[in-house]
């Protein structure tokens, strides 16, 4: 029996064909998706840990400025070598340089360990001072960005700093430059040059700049001692709606580049506003009571206390020959009518954790620290102990300048002094005939009274605090703040021993937090020839971090919030800035080691000026090296001006270009206010 074939069927093979070819192409459809999955969460991943570090930047979009290369700078500096130091900040050392050409030039050079925090200062500056061109304003010529290293070229001002120049500097070589130098004409100038510059960056640049951190240090001065304003890192650009500043150019400065928003235009070579006509008419008695429909009043600052800075989409971008800003509000500023923007004053406990971080910085044990935690509203409230007028605020400042000097590392500690005294009284009982020892002992007298004086007042600070407590009311700023000085005293104490550090030449600011100092024969540390106040020690603990201007120079409204600038924030910090010229002292002072007969109320410069006004004798507040080689009648209209600056509410203070007209004599104070 023959078996019958049956002829292959043509319909089955095409169907095993087709079946075959299907699913090739569905795993090479799904191999395809898995890769682009993976090179995806590779993208995520990678920039995810890159941002821990550093933030995307593109140096090559927004500016035409000069790029360096490294070498070149290393070349000009002899190799950052540190006889070429000029100056140091937070997170970056600035080096005197010599181009080929002969010319000086200042490099700001970011230490190595760049965080994004200090490379979100750096694309401040970047964008913001690159931007801006005016004789009051350090002229950024160039930046180097080289892998992780980054540094900004500025124009050279070959006397440094005003606080160099007020109070000296640590690496002074004794040269005789000091603030002898500064004669009254030279102050008032510098002054007037401020706020000129100011006047500038508030009215003649559109969008208004502010620049957030007007102090001495940030004061430099040219061969002829005329002042330029330098350092832009907290500087915020201002909008009718918001404002932008550093947070946002580095958050996304790179990713959005191709989202152009179309709100904020700012031009880096601005022409005049034609609004300053406008404001110029404007009566300054009126123009103190200027209302929040102003456009220059804090309404929007009350805004931006409420903006979340991840709503916005930023970009920058290059037109011709100026530098173009683009900003969008994508998200409602409603600050719902209700008191929440407040919130944004009050201190997160990652703000009083930090204290525990610079303590950590220097290097200290901070095991036992984790107990107790601010309460927000007694916080909000005590802020402003240093602008009230009343009695209880001087002393309450002057604690919390002591409460500043009692952790500054030249210090000695409140219980060291205390095991002192009985030494002190040792020597009393002994056979004490020498010249020398009597004083010693009187001192220690002196300084015992004061302690007590202290003490008393830490008791009140702290009945207070246990009747308010009592009342149902939580712990108060006063405990906290001695909560946190036994911390910083006991780190002190435990890291004495620690050898990366030299506690006496260490220093504390705002930006820098701890560092080191450099040593300085015959220089003993102290209080008034350091930096340190207890404005310092007060925001290393209130503010976030971006808010690091120096406290004594800090408006009250600003008050530890990110973010929360405004023209008028800048006016209250120029305002200290005159009083600090005009009296070639510091914001605050520390008493016990200042002459003994200073007086507990002329510790804070502030209040003490307030309380001369009240009593009609304000040129006491002059600089007594100036004896009377000066200008009466300036220097009274420079410390009016002042007390109008730093009233304590915004809206009272004046507008720059007021405040220029008043110094130019082209207006007058008005007769009265309120101090
Ligand atoms: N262009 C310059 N010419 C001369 N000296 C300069 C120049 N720029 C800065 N300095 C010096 O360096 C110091 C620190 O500079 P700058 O304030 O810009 O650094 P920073 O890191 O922002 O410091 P801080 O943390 O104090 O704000 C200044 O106080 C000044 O003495």
């Amino acid at each position: 029996m023959t078996s019958r074939v049956f002829p292959p069927n043509p319909d089955h093979n095409l169907f095993t064909k087709c079946r075959a070819l299907f699913l090739a192409l569905i795993v090479s459809v799904s191999l395809v998706i898995c890769c682009s999955i993976l090179y995806f969460l590779y993208h995520l991943w990678f920039s995810v840990v890159h941002r821990a570090t550093t933030i995307p930047f593109d140096a090559n979009s927004p500016l035409k400025l000069q790029r360096f290369s490294y070498k070149e700078l290393k070349q000009a500096t002899n190799g950052f070598h540190t006889e070429n130091v000029i100056g140091k900040g937070g997170s970056s050392t600035v080096f005197k340089g010599k181009l080929k050409d002969g010319s000086f030039i200042a490099i700001k050079r970011l230490d190595d360990a760049l965080c994004s925090q200090t490379e979100q200062e750096f694309q401040n500056e970047f964008l913001i001072l690159g931007g801006l061109t005016s004789p009051f304003l350090v002229t950024l010529l160039g930046y180097c960005l080289e892998k992780n290293k980054r540094a900004l070229v500025f124009e050279y001002m070959p006397k440094r700093s005003l606080q160099e120049f007020l109070f000296g500097n640590e690496n002074d070589d004794g040269d005789g430059d000091g603030c002898l130098s500064l004669s009254w004409e030279r102050r008032f100038l510098v002054i007037l040059d401020v706020a000129r510059a100011l006047k500038f960056l508030h009215l003649e640049c559109d969008p208004p700049v502010i620049h957030g951190d007007i102090k001495p240090s940030n004061v430099l001065l040219d061969e002829e001692y005329r002042a330029k304003i330098a350092d832009f890192g907290l500087s915020r650009i201002k909008g009718d709606e918001g404002e932008f500043g550093g947070n946002m150019f580095s958050q996304d400065l790179g990713d959005k580049s191709q989202d152009l928003g179309t709100s904020q235009e700012f031009s880096g070579n601005l022409t005049p506003d034609s609004s300053v006509e406008h404001i110029n008419e404007v009566d300054f008695s009126l123009a103190l009571q200027a209302s929040s429909s102003s456009k220059y009043s804090c309404r929007v600052g009350l805004n931006v206390g409420a903006l979340n800075l991840n709503s916005l989409n930023y970009n920058a971008c290059l037109g011709e020959n100026e530098l173009i800003v683009k900003g969008k509000e994508t998200s409602s500023l409603d600050i719902g009518g209700d008191d929440s923007w407040k919130n944004k004053f009050v201190p997160s406990d990652d703000d009083f954790s930090r204290i525990i971080d610079h303590c950590k910085e220097l290097n200290v044990n901070a095991s036992s620290v984790d107990e107790e935690k601010p309460n927000e509203k007694q916080w909000e409230k005590d802020w402003w102990w240093k602008q009230e007028e009343s009695e209880e605020s001087c002393s309450k400042d002057y604690v919390m300048e002591w409460i500043g000097s009692q952790i500054h590392p030249s210090k000695t500690d409140w219980d060291d002094e205390e095991k002192n005294i009985p030494e002190e009284t040792e020597l009393e009982n002994s056979t004490l005939t020498d010249k020398q020892d009597e004083n010693k002992e009187s001192e220690g007298k002196k300084c015992h009274e004061k302690q007590k004086k202290m003490q008393e007042l830490w008791k009140e600070e702290e009945n207070l605090a246990e009747s308010s407590k009592k009342s149902g009311n939580q712990k108060s700023l006063h405990t906290r703040w001695k909560f946190y000085l036994c911390r910083c005293k006991n780190f002190q104490r435990e890291d004495q021993n620690q050898n990366d550090f030299d506690h006496h030449n260490g220093e504390f600011s705002f930006r820098r937090g701890w560092r080191k100092k450099k040593k300085k024969e015959n220089n003993s540390p102290s209080i008034i020839g350091g930096e340190m106040t207890s404005g310092d020690f007060l925001s290393s603990t209130t503010t976030t971090r971006s808010m690091r201007g120096t406290l004594s120079y800090a408006a009250p409204e600003h008050g530890g919030c990110e973010g929360f600038l405004t023209e008028k924030t800048d006016i209250y910090s120029f305002g200290v800035l005159i009083l600090v010229v005009v009296s070639g002292r510091r914001p605050l002072l520390h008493i016990l080691e200042s002459s003994p007969l200073l007086k507990l109320e002329k510790a804070n410069l502030v209040s003490w000026c307030r309380q001369l006004a009240k009593s009609g004798n304000i040129l006491e507040l002059v600089d007594e090296r100036l004896r009377e080689d000066y200008n009466k009648e300036q220097a009274s209209l420079c410390i009016n001006l002042a007390l109008s600056c730093i009233q304590k509410n915004p809206e009272l203070r004046p507008h720059i270009g007021d405040t220029v007209k008043v110094l130019n004599g082209d207006m007058d104070l008005p007769a009265a206010f309120p101090f």
